[in-house]
């Protein structure tokens, strides 16, 4: 058999004159090698590609000599490794979905990943599925893609099946993009942890939402001084709080002090009567029954720690108020933990009680109510300072008598005829949810957390101005939930309060909830002087409404 090209032209007409008639009783014979077609693919097609059948018996395929030259995928997908196939599948979908976008009109980013496309799976793009015995994770991102849409896997699942959570986030997307027909190009998903929000922080994920982080301060807070990260969109409000920090600790500081803690969760009961409902009540109040309820919620943890139960009677339902100290955490699962193992124990003694919800709205959580206003929950917080008459005329702009002023008006009676409650402030909000969401809190107890009154005195003959701010549900922890997070955890950091002090349980929490009320301070300083200077909107403009921002790439 020849396998040399031949060197003259004038020979190569008999070369292949010859090669053939050696081919043809081979082919027939069955003893023909596909090694034996080498001269037709290396030499043949330059020649005259165009005009041959070529057989090609790998693959199990006939294509003519024209056909063999275009074919680009030597072989199917399904015997290619995993990842060659998702590379594959991938060019080709892109080749093919910047085709669908020309015709449709949408733009594509050339910068785009290709996981950043809009899927557009046609019958005739989609590569042959594999059978359905191998892993999920060998699959490549349109076939996974694929089986969500038709409710073989869900969407929801894809952590659990992939055992990648950056994977499972692209996939996910790549779905609501298809839905959507918008690409996700500025919610960004890379270099990100989703290890960490698995199970713990969200579901669903399809990215994150970056949000600014300022810092204010520091202000000097019982002797120390303490920065604060504020994650906000707010133009002015770092700003703002950075003021007064500066005017309260040129002032001499502020000091901050924890009145009570604990965490609480009321469920609803009922009972068939009032009468059962008054006994079951009795019971509870018996300091001996207490102590065995205590025991049982307390077995539930290591750091929550049963200090009160109130009941209030609403005919025969019963709401039961269970309020513990939760160490560093929040607490809000810790409580309702060990309220469950309580209900428990109630159910097997009280044959009449039906449990209608673990939750009956008297805890309260993340709805205005009076009870945590009265009652307080999380961390009662009052702090305190005396800013300097020439501080309050030269950083604040403004002057004691107008501040005391406007106070009144507006913080107490403003808001009385309102009817406000826990709103007897000017933005307590503000700053809270700023810093929640630069630690990890669950910004949805800003409601609560955000309960408010500040005063404002004229001390030292009226030259001075003392000033309180008092807090009674301020629900922060510096473990648990979304404290964990990289990002929050560096913030918990700058503040020196990240985790728990061994041997110290809610030390940390407790340092958080005072930063948050010496910094709600500072913010109802400042803003209460730019209001009573008539600065408000103007320092707004300035610093809200830039007209051309500076952008980075
Ligand atoms: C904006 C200021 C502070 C200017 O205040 P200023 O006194 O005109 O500015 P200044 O240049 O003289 O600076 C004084 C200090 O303010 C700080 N400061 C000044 N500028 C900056 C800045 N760019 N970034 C960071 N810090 C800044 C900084 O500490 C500075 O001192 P320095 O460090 O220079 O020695 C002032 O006008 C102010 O506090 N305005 C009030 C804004 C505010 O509190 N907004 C909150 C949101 S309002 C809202 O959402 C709720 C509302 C209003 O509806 C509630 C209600 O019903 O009342
Ligand atoms: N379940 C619900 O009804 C609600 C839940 N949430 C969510 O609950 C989460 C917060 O719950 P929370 O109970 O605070 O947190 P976790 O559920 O994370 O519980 C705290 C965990 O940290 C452990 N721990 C370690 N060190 C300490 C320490 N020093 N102090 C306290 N605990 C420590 C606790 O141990 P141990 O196991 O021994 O207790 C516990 O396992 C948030 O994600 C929030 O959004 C919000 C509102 C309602």
């Amino acid at each position: 058999m020849l396998f040399a090209p031949p060197n003259f032209s004038e020979t190569r007409e008999l070369f292949w004159i010859i090669y053939i008639l050696i081919l043809i009783p081979k082919f027939f014979a069955k003893v023909m090698s596909v090694r034996e077609l080498f001269p037709f693919f290396k030499w043949g097609f330059n020649i005259r590609r165009s005009n041959f059948l070529v057989p090609i018996l790998s693959n199990n395929v006939i294509v003519t000599g024209e056909e063999a030259v275009q074919y680009e995928k030597p072989l199917p997908y399904k015997d290619l490794p995993p990842q060659i196939q998702r590379n594959l599948e991938q060019k080709e979908y892109i080749i093919q979905n910047d085709n669908n976008n020309k015709n449709n009109n949408i733009s594509t980013s050339p910068n785009l990943e290709s996981t950043s496309t809009i899927p557009q799976i046609t019958p005739e793009s989609t590569p042959t599925l594999k059978s359905t015995k191998v892993p999920t994770k060998e699959l490549s991102n349109l076939e996974i893609l694929e089986k969500v849409e038709k409710g073989e896997i869900l969407a929801y699942k894809l952590e659990s099946e992939l055992g990648d959570c950056t994977r499972a986030v692209e996939i996910r997307r790549l779905l609501l993009e298809k839905q959507l027909q918008k690409k996700l190009e500025t919610l960004p998903y890379q270099q990100y942890d989703f290890g960490k929000v698995q199970g713990q922080c969200c579901e669903n994920v399809i990215g994150y939402v970056p949000i600014p982080v300022g810092a204010a301060g520091p202000i000097l807070l019982n002797g120390q001084m303490v920065t604060i990260p504020m994650a906000t969109t707010e133009g002015c409000l770092v700003a703002s709080t950075h003021r007064g920090c500066k005017a309260i600790s040129e002032s001499g500081g502020s000091r901050c002090s924890i009145t009570s803690r604990g965490m609480t969760r009321a469920p609803v009961v009922r009972f068939s009567d009032i009468v059962k409902a008054a006994e079951f009540v009795n019971w509870i109040n018996s300091p001996e029954n207490y102590g065995t309820l205590k025991e049982v919620f307390d077995s539930t943890s290591r750091f929550a720690r049963l200090s009160n139960i109130k009941c209030t009677v609403a005919g025969r339902s019963v709401y039961i108020r269970f309020k513990c100290d939760t160490g560093d955490a929040m607490g809000m699962n810790m409580v309702s933990k060990g309220v469950e193992a309580v209900l428990d124990l109630l159910k097997s003694l009280f044959d009449d009680m039906a449990l209608l919800s673990v939750s009956g709205n008297m805890c309260t959580d993340k709805k205005p109510s009076s009870i945590n206003w009265i009652e307080g929950r999380g961390r009662s917080v009052v702090c305190e300072a005396l800013i300097t008459g020439d501080v309050v005329q030269k950083v604040l702009k403004t002057s004691v008598q107008a501040l005391v002023d406007l106070n009144i008006a507006k913080n107490l009676v403003g808001s009385a005829m309102a009817g406000s409650i826990g709103g007897f402030n000017a933005h307590a909000s503000n700053i809270v949810t700023a810093v929640f969401l630069a630690t990890g809190q669950d910004c949805a107890q800003n409601v609560e957390s955000s309960n408010c009154i500040t005063q404002m005195e004229a001390c030292n003959d009226g030259q001075d101005l003392y000033m309180t701010v008092t807090m009674p549900s301020i629900e922060v922890g510096t473990v648990g939930g979304g404290t964990s997070l990289p990002a929050q955890a560096s913030c918990l950091d700058i503040i020196g309060v990240r985790g728990s002090i061994a041997g110290k349980p809610g030390a940390n929490a407790d340092q958080l909830a005072k930063t948050i009320c010496a910094a709600v301070m500072a913010g109802e300083l400042s803003l209460m002087a730019a209001l009573s200077a008539g600065h408000l909107m103007k320092s707004h403009l300035q610093l809200n409404r830039a007209k051309s921002p500076p952008s980075t790439n």
